[in-house]
């Protein structure tokens, strides 16, 4: 037992009728799973809003099933679940409460940090967001020569770049197409450069966003791009006022940067990082989409928020989907997850959930400070489909490791693509194919009926056995890719539940960020840096000696 009276997860009971199970499964085949159950594939199936998740391409059975869910219940996943959603400071090494959720609730609701209902404060930077993000897109927000403001430029990174940049690119039918949207991360020069390079300084806008706005990249970037706006218009500091907003919780190091914190967008500290797109970090996104498609996306987040919160336990998908995670991670020795999304629009997505989902449960501290003693979070990677298909997925079909995987698709292609719409049956073909070889592969017996010579068969033979959930959407929209990133949000959150983890801070950046700092004078100005590594300060020495400094 640990402090707080919750027994360990590897002492649980339920934790030992899983080994057990897993041992009695031993290498049942999904070929036999499904010669034994006809009516495993509806019943393996849930409906959210609009999607429809088939997980009957995994190793369970019911008694798995059930196994798992009465592992969640002792685990305490219910309890922390209804404290995050009540405001309760469940991410415990910062004090602070995670309502992400709050973000796109109605404002009728009351939901309380400390006392406060928040629910207020949320719509009222909501409707500045939108009162703003409508005079860019109509042409009332001019930049500082009077010209229309035509590009726009998220300067951030981590949880201020990647949501936006992804939902950019996954709603690009949606966006004003007469606009450029640019997205600026890393601290390498290049990106800024490449970014700006053929944009008129007069014609465009950036939004710094930065949680708290002392993130060295992001600042760096700011003040490169400050540069570069003043060089273009000849110099006049006035000018920034009309080219640059911001995005923040720290409105003092606004201010100290010189933006008016009259065009600062709030949001709070109970909004982590990788949680935040939907808060005011999404504002480039408003922009481009509009205040109506951003408010399409956020009630598709309240409805699996909602799912989550009161779905029962056999019918909820991000549950289910965290407790296979936890099946495959922790009783079958799977490092990686793969998500594959079979939609060009989709190509940032995966990079997106590596954020939400590593720098979650990439963890190995309980909540109370013991080591923990099981495995936690996953690799995630991925690409769209099909791309991979013809790289690595020769890996996934007949290597060494099992990499459960989420095949996503979309039932209607998207409007505009025209004549291209009928490529859309061969695109979805292919994801249905793929979790068909992966899950029942090819024996030795079809691979010599179909004549090929002894030696080869072994070659051509598909164990399959290798399971993926199919996530069907009707179509990539806003409310769809609302729906799609609670559920994934949900998902990490009750893993880090059941694995007793603060899937909320993310101390493990810390280290990276202080040595970098204590290392670039070394490298600029060749400062000593005391009790440096041997290993570490021959590299320095080699890179200054190249660089001729
Ligand atoms: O929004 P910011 O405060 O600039 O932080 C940007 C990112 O950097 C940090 O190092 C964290 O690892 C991320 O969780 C965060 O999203």
């Amino acid at each position: 037992m640990n402090a707080e009276g919750r027994t360990r997860l590897d002492q649980m009971p339920e934790w030992h009728a899983l080994a057990k199970h897993r041992e009695e499964f031993g290498q049942t085949h999904l070929r036999r799973l499904f010669a034994d159950d006809p009516g495993r594939a509806e019943r393996y199936s849930v409906r959210v809003g609009d999607l429809y998740l088939d997980y009957s391409k995994h190793l369970v059975t019911d008694e798995t099933l059930r196994l798992l869910q009465q592992l969640a219940e002792s685990a305490g996943v219910f309890r922390l679940r209804d404290a995050m959603f009540e405001g309760e400071k469940i991410n415990i090494t910062e004090d602070r409460a995670v309502l992400h959720t709050a973000l796109r609730t109605p404002e009728s609701a009351t939901v309380r940090v400390d006392g406060e209902n928040v629910m207020p404060k949320v719509h009222q930077v909501l409707i500045k967001m939108s009162t703003f993000a409508t005079k860019v897109r109509e042409g009332h927000w001019r930049g500082h020569t009077g010209k229309r403001i035509k590009n726009v430029v998220n300067i951030g990174i981590g949880g201020s770049d990647l949501g936006p940049a992804m939902a950019y690119e996954a709603l690009r039918p949606y966006t004003a197409r007469e606009m450029d949207f640019r997205f600026v991360s890393n601290v390498d020069g290049a990106d800024l450069h490449e970014a700006v390079r053929d944009l008129d300084p007069a014609e465009t806008l950036f939004i710094v966003a930065s949680k708290t706005f002392t993130t060295i990249e992001t600042i760096t970037n700011a003040k490169a791009a400050r540069a570069w706006l003043l060089e273009g218009l000849g110099g006049e500091e006035s000018a920034v006022a009309a080219h640059f907003v911001a995005v923040s919780t720290n409105a003092e190091k606004v201010a100290e940067f010189g933006i008016n914190t009259d065009n600062m967008f709030e949001f709070w500290d109970w909004v982590g990082g990788r949680y935040s797109y939907d808060s005011a970090i999404g504002l480039s996104l408003m922009v481009a989409i509009g205040p109506q498609c951003f408010g399409d996306m956020l009630a598709g987040f309240h409805l699996v928020d909602e799912h989550f919160r009161t779905a029962s336990p056999e019918a909820n998908a991000p549950l289910l989907l965290g407790l296979l995670g936890v099946w495959y991670g922790n009783f079958h020795d799977a490092q990686s997850h793969a998500v594959l999304p079979y939609s060009h629009y989709l190509s940032r997505f995966t990079a997106y959930l590596q954020q939400l989902d590593m720098e979650s449960n990439g963890k190995s501290t309980e909540r109370e400070g013991r080591p923990v003693n099981w495995q936690t979070g996953p690799v995630v990677w991925g690409t769209p489909g099909t791309n991979g298909q013809h790289a690595y997925y020769q890996l996934l079909h007949q290597g060494t490791k099992m990499i459960p995987a989420d095949l996503i698709g979309f039932v209607e292609p998207v409007a505009e693509l025209g004549a291209l719409r009928d490529q859309h049956d061969l695109l979805m073909a292919n994801l249905f194919a793929q979790g068909q070889a992966l899950a029942f592969g090819k024996s030795e017996e079809e691979v010599r009926a179909e004549g090929v010579s002894e030696a080869q068969v072994p070659h051509r033979t598909f164990p399959g056995n290798r399971p993926t959930t199919t996530i069907l959407a009707t179509e990539l929209s806003p409310s769809v890719l609302g729906q799609l990133i609670a559920l994934y949000e949900h998902k990490v959150f009750v893993q880090g539940a059941i694995w007793n983890i603060d899937s909320f801070d993310q101390w493990g950046v810390e280290l990276g960020k202080a040595l970098a700092k204590r290392l670039e004078p070394a490298l600029t100005e060749g400062a000593e840096v005391a009790g440096l590594d041997r290993s570490t300060a021959t590299l320095v020495e080699r890179y200054r000696e190249l660089r001729g400094r």
